[in-house]
C-alpha cells in the first residue's frame, strides 16, 4: 500500500528546475493526502511560470501512478485555478518543521519508567516479540544508554555492520529487528555519557539504522526525566509512551513524574503497565503481593489512563529474560505471556501498532 512517506520519496526524484532543487525540498508540494491507494497533491506554482511546470506535473502524477499500490492520482497546479485555497498561499516548506518520521517507520511507541529496575525493558523485549509473533513489522531500539539490556533480552550480541560507514545494520530475532547502544560498547566497559552526546547517539540510532519497512518501532528508554526521553520526543513523531511501574509507593512517585514529562511534551499516554503485581510461586502457584497490590490501577484512574496489563512476578519471566528469549517467545502459552500479549492484540486492534 502506498504512503504518504513512499510518495515523498517518489516526488523527490523530480527537480524544479525554477531552484534547481527536487520539488518537495523547494516547496512547491502541498495538500498531499494518501488514502486508500488515491493520491492527491498540488503544485503551488507561480502563475507565470504555469507553462513551464506543466511538464514538471506531468511527470510528477506518472511517477506516483507507477508506484505499486497506488490507484488515483490527482496532480494539480495552483496556478491554474482561479484563486487558490488559503493554506496553500503561504510559502512554508512542504514538510511541517518539529518531530520528524524516521523514514519506513510507521509508528513510534516508547517504554519509559520513572525508576530504574522495573522491569521496563523486560516489558518492552516482550511487547516487540508478542508483536512481531501477531505478524506486524517491529523495531526495537534500546535507547537505555544506562544499562543496555536488550541484547541480552533477545539473545543477540555481535558489533553490528556499516558496509558504507554511514548506515548501520540491524540485527534481528524472535521477528524483531533490533540496535542497541549496547551492540556499539564494549560489554564491561562503563560508558559516561554527556548530554550532546546522548542526543547524538539517539538521532544516529534513529534516522541511520537501517530499519526497513516497519509497522512500529518500540523505544527502550532509559528510567527517569532526562535528555533521552526530551529529544526523542521533541525530535520524532512519538505516537505514544507507555510507563511501567511497580506497585510500590517510590515507583509510582516516579511514574506520575514520567507522565507529567510526556504530558508537558504533548506525546499522548497509551497507558501504564503494573509490573512485579503479584508473586506467582514456581512451586505451588501460590499468588502474594510483593510490593503491594492495586497502587498502579489506582494511580492510573487518578490520571485517567487506561491500565494495559498486569505482569506477575515470575522466575520464568526473568529466567527467559536472561536466557535470551523472552517468555512470549520461550513459553507462548503460559499465563505469564498472555499478559504481555494481550497488550500487543489490544495496541494492534486499536490501531496503535
Ligand atoms: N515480571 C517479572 N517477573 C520476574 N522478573 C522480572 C519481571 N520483570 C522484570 N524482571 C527482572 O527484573 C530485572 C530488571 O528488569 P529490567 O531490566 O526489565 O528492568 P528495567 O526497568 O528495564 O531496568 P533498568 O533500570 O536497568 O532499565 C531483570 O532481571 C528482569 O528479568
Amino acid at each position: 500500500m502506498a504512503t504518504r512517506e513512499s510518495v515523498l520519496a517518489e516526488l523527490k526524484q523530480i527537480t524544479d528546475p525554477a531552484s534547481g532543487q527536487d520539488i518537495v525540498a523547494a516547496g512547491i508540494v502541498r495538500a498531499l493526502n494518501v488514502e486508500d491507494g488515491a493520491v492527491r497533491f498540488v503544485l503551488e506554482v507561480d502563475p507565470t511560470h504555469a507553462k513551464a511546470m506543466e511538464p514538471v506535473r506531468a511527470e510528477a502524477e506518472a511517477r506516483v501512478k507507477a508506484l505499486e499500490g497506488v490507484g488515483n492520482v490527482s496532480a494539480m497546479m495552483t496556478a491554474h485555478s482561479q484563486k487558490a485555497p488559503p493554506d496553500l498561499k503561504t510559502s512554508k516548506p512542504a514538510e511541517p518543521k518539529g518531530p520528524q518520521k524516521v523514514p519506513g517507520v510507521d509508528r513510534i511507541i516508547a517504554i519509559a519508567s520513572g525508576k530504574g529496575g522495573v522491569g521496563k525493558s523486560t516489558v518492552a523485549a516482550n511487547l516487540a516479540c508478542a508483536l512481531a509473533a501477531e505478524g506486524r513489522r517491529v523495531g526495537l531500539l534500546d535507547a537505555d544508554v544506562y544499562g543496555p539490556s536488550q541484547p541480552r533480552m533477545l539473545g543477540v550480541s555481535g558489533r553490528p555492520a556499516s558496509p558504507d560507514g554511514k548506515t548501520i545494520l540491524p540485527l534481528r530475532n524472535h521477528g524483531v529487528t533490533m540496535m542497541s547502544l549496547g551492540l556499539m560498547t564494549n560489554d564491561d566497559q562503563a560508558v559516561v555519557w554527556r548530554g550532546p552526546m546522548l542526543m547524538g547517539a539517539l538521532q544516529q540510532m534513529m534516522m541511520q539504522v537501517q530499519w526497513g519497512a516497519l509497522d512500529v518501532l518500540i523505544v527502550d528508554l532509559p528510567p527517569g526525566t532526562g535528555d533521552v526521553q526530551l529529544t526523542l520526543s521533541q525530535k520524532f513523531a512519538v505516537d505514544g509512551a507507555i510507563i511501567v511501574s511497580t506497585p510500590q509507593d517510590v515507583a509510582l512517585l516516579d511514574a506520575r513524574k514520567g507522565i507529567d514529562m510526556f504530558n508537558q511534551l504533548k506525546t499522548p499516554i497509551l497507558g501504564m503497565i503494573e509490573n512485579m503485581s503479584t508473586h506467582i510461586c514456581s512451586n505451588c502457584g501460590h499468588e502474594e503481593h510483593v510490593f503491594g497490590h492495586g497502587g498502579v490501577v489506582a494511580e492510573a484512574e487518578k490520571l485517567g489512563v487506561p491500565l494495559l496489563s498486569e505482569i506477575p512476578l515470575h522466575l520464568d519471566i526473568r529466567l527467559a529474560a536472561d536466557g535470551g528469549a523472552p517468555i512470549v517467545v520461550s513459553k507462548p502459552d503460559s499465563p505469564q505471556a498472555d499478559a504481555f500479549r494481550h497488550v500487543a492484540r489490544n495496541l494492534i486492534a486499536k490501531g496503535l501498532a
